[in-house]
């Protein structure tokens, strides 16, 4: 038997009226794993996480959630994981002390109350009710409600939205505890930072497949890193090394500002600079970077809609072997 906590195979989620809004996706998540769902909106995440929470039925593939099937074995998942949803709603005129009470005597083996909320930061507004809350610490009353079963499995839909700056890092260094304490997370999020911050993996889903996966320097490493500096003065594009020599695969001069892309960065960086030197040339401006996650998330959602024919450059021209003749633009 495996030891993932979380496995979906193949799986696929059909609405009323036949539209397919998870198309065979699979992916899992091993004990103390934080994996984490990206997408444009309507990628089908929801969709996917109400399945491993239960609340509905694939129409095609296989969930375990703790080795069960969370919809047809509810009772042997459910005491088991916590939920935090997009919106709790959580009766308004109950202070956040008593809902937190309310909610506990539903939980089985429930956490006491006020290390709960004093965990989310709410302690010192236990008699505050719901409804004077702020946007932020509602979202931080249902994560405390998600936790008070002290699950062993998490699902965190968007938990940081309406969150100041602070309020966010405050949840994911919680989040990480938590983690590090065994507890399995599935996060949804519209954050790439948090992702980027939070996750052991991640999937990318677009129109319910999963586009791109893996760790967050895999997904990364897919995506073009680029170079940027201005050409010296006197230099032309063509003096530089051969551009393909150096594994660059586009380029483009915008006045004086050579961007270059490429999927060796360490190699095309280093030829550069061993140029430079040989050349006697400051290269003024130098901006050596890897394709964030944002840049990665928005490339590959741009090439799964275009249906992947090819890999362009914001602009950029693809370099061309042989000479160092360029489409050359004057310089002075
Ligand atoms: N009850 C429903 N009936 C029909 N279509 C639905 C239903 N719920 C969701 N959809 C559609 O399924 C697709 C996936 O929706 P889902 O809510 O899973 O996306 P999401 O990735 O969670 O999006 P968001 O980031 O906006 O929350 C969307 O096209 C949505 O319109």
């Amino acid at each position: 038997m495996t030891d993932q906590v979380i496995e979906v195979t193949d799986l696929r989620r059909r609405y009323t009226g036949g539209f397919e809004a998870v198309r065979g996706i699979s992916f899992t998540a091993g004990r103390g794993e934080l994996f984490a769902l990206l997408g444009t909106n309507g990628a089908g995440k929801t969709s996917t996480v109400e399945i491993l929470e239960g609340l509905a039925e694939p129409a095609a593939g296989t969930v375990r959630v703790l080795g069960h099937d969370p919809y047809r074995e509810r009772d042997a998942v459910r005491p088991r994981i916590g939920v935090m949803l997009q919106e709790g709603g959580f009766p308004s005129e109950l202070t956040v002390h008593e809902t937190a009470r309310m909610w506990a005597g539903c939980t089985s083996g429930a956490r006491p109350v006020g290390e709960t909320l004093e965990a989310v930061g709410l302690a010192a507004r236990g008699g505050v009710r719901v409804k004077q809350l702020s946007g932020g610490e509602k979202r931080r009353l249902d994560l405390a409600m998600a936790l008070l079963g002290d699950p062993e499995v998490l699902f965190l839909d968007e938990p940081t939205t309406g969150l100041d700056a602070e309020g966010r890092r405050e949840t994911w260094d919680l989040v990480r505890g938590l983690r590090d304490r065994g507890t399995t997370v599935l996060l949804t999020t519209h954050y790439l930072e948090e992702a980027e911050n939070l996750a052991d993996r991640l999937a990318i889903l677009h129109e319910g497949r999963i586009a791109a996966a893996g760790t967050v320097t895999d997904v990364v490493a897919s995506q073009p890193s680029h170079i940027s500096f201005d050409l010296p003065d006197g230099y032309h594009l063509g003096d530089l090394p051969p551009l393909p020599a150096l594994g660059v695969t586009g380029h483009e001069l915008r006045g004086r500002t050579v961007r270059l892309r490429t999927d060796a960065l360490q190699h095309a960086a280093t030829g550069l600079l061993v140029w430079a030197r040989e050349t006697g040339v400051e290269l003024r401006g130098l901006d050596v970077r890897a394709a964030s996650l944002e840049e990665a998330f928005l490339r590959i959602a741009q090439e799964a809609t275009r249906g992947h024919e090819e890999r362009p450059g914001s602009g950029a021209t693809a370099a061309r072997p042989g000479r160092n003749t360029y489409d050359e633009e004057k310089v002075a």
